[in-house]
């Protein structure tokens, strides 16, 4: 009989990494799960810290260190390796360091066969999800950034929160560069389908349009609130990376806001950046075309630009 068991190889055990595992644990998403740093001694001590919730889970788990021999035959390989942002500084700012570090991983990752599917979390996600395209010569649906996945749920949780309201029943979406220039699309907000704008006037003893420019800016900035408080935020995209596996392994043709590469849509291509597409086991199913208001694609090409002029200092490497 056909192996049907799943395993997921995350390569970067820090902040994000090792949270992302233990949502994966909580979650009894993987069937296997293996954890490479090269602080293999962090590594360990997480795999014996997370083997001793294993009692607790809701199902079983082979949870270990490994190598990059694990990444033949495995279904995801998630990168969440290499510098995070310190205080005051731009996720662009960490651009060349991380390339160097993506190459020499992706490298190892693609020299034991690797033919899975790539999640990229490591910033500037949309430069290294380009660079883990390119360097890796899959094809591009097989390589996920998780682009605005963390935005787009900020947002959904600042409109709720806002509006007093389960950010489950609020759908807005971020778009663009995860970074300072991404945009909100509020052509396509809605609160339990009601456009935002008229669920505002429906209820404007309470309500304003002028608070949705300081609600998006609470999002945009929030990476810099919460690394200024604790030095680096981590749980947010760890549950988010954790939506993305369940959606590839369980095949759910589910839609996120992820970085993917653009060959036409949206007018533009050669990039990768965040916009809503459908995943599945196959990775990125489909690319969904928002039609965007003038204002948001005059905003899109510039969050674009910026990023494919990050691509263009780097790509050399
Ligand atoms: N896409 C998103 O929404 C988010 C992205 N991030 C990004 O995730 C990345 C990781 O952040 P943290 O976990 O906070 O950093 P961290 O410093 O806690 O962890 C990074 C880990 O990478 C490991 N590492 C470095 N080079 C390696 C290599 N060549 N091979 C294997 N392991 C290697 C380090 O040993 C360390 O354990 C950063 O770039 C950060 O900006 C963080 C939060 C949200
Ligand atoms: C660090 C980062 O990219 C974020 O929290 O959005």
């Amino acid at each position: 009989m056909m192996n049907m068991r799943n395993r997921v190889v995350i390569i970067g055990n820090g902040a994000v990494g090792s949270s992302y595992a233990y949502g994966l644990l909580n979650q009894g998403v993987a069937d296997e799960l293996v954890i490479i740093d090269l602080d293999k001694d962090k590594a360990e001590g997480d795999v014996m810290d997370l083997n001793h919730g294993l009692a607790f889970a809701p199902s079983s788990m082979q949870i270990r260190t490994g190598d990059y021999r694990d990444c033949e035959g495995a279904d995801i390989v998630v990168i969440t390796a290499g510098a995070n942002q310190k205080p005051g500084e731009t996720r662009l700012d960490l651009a060349m360091k991380n390339t160097e570090v993506f190459k020499s991983i992706v490298d190892q990752v693609m020299s034991h066969s690797f033919d899975g599917i790539f999640i990229v979390a490591t910033n500037p996600v949309d430069v290294l999800s380009y660079m883990t395209w390119k360097f890796s010569g899959l094809s591009s649906e097989r390589v996920i950034g998780s682009g605005t996945i963390l935005d787009t749920a900020r947002l959904r949780y600042q409109l709720g929160d806002y509006f007093r309201i389960d950010a489950r029943n609020v759908h807005a979406y971020i778009i663009g560069e995860h970074g300072d220039s991404e945009l909100p699309v509020w052509s396509h907000a809605n609160v339990g389908g009601i456009p935002v704008d008229q669920y505002i006037s429906m209820h404007t003893e309470r309500y304003d349009e002028k608070d949705l420019e300081p609600i998006f800016h609470k999002v945009r900035d929030a990476a810099y609130h919460i690394i200024e408080r604790k030095g680096a935020t981590h749980y947010g995209i760890a549950m988010g990376l954790v939506r993305l596996t369940k959606a590839v392994l369980r095949n759910e043709d589910a839609l996120f806001t992820v970085s993917v590469l653009l060959e036409g849509q949206y007018d533009e291509e050669d990039v990768y950046v965040g916009v809503p597409a459908i995943i599945n086991r196959n990775g990125v199913r489909e690319i969904v075309e928002l039609n965007l208001r003038q204002d948001e694609k005059d905003l899109f090409k510039k969050s674009v630009s910026v990023v494919k002029d990050a691509v263009e200092r780097v790509k050399h490497y």
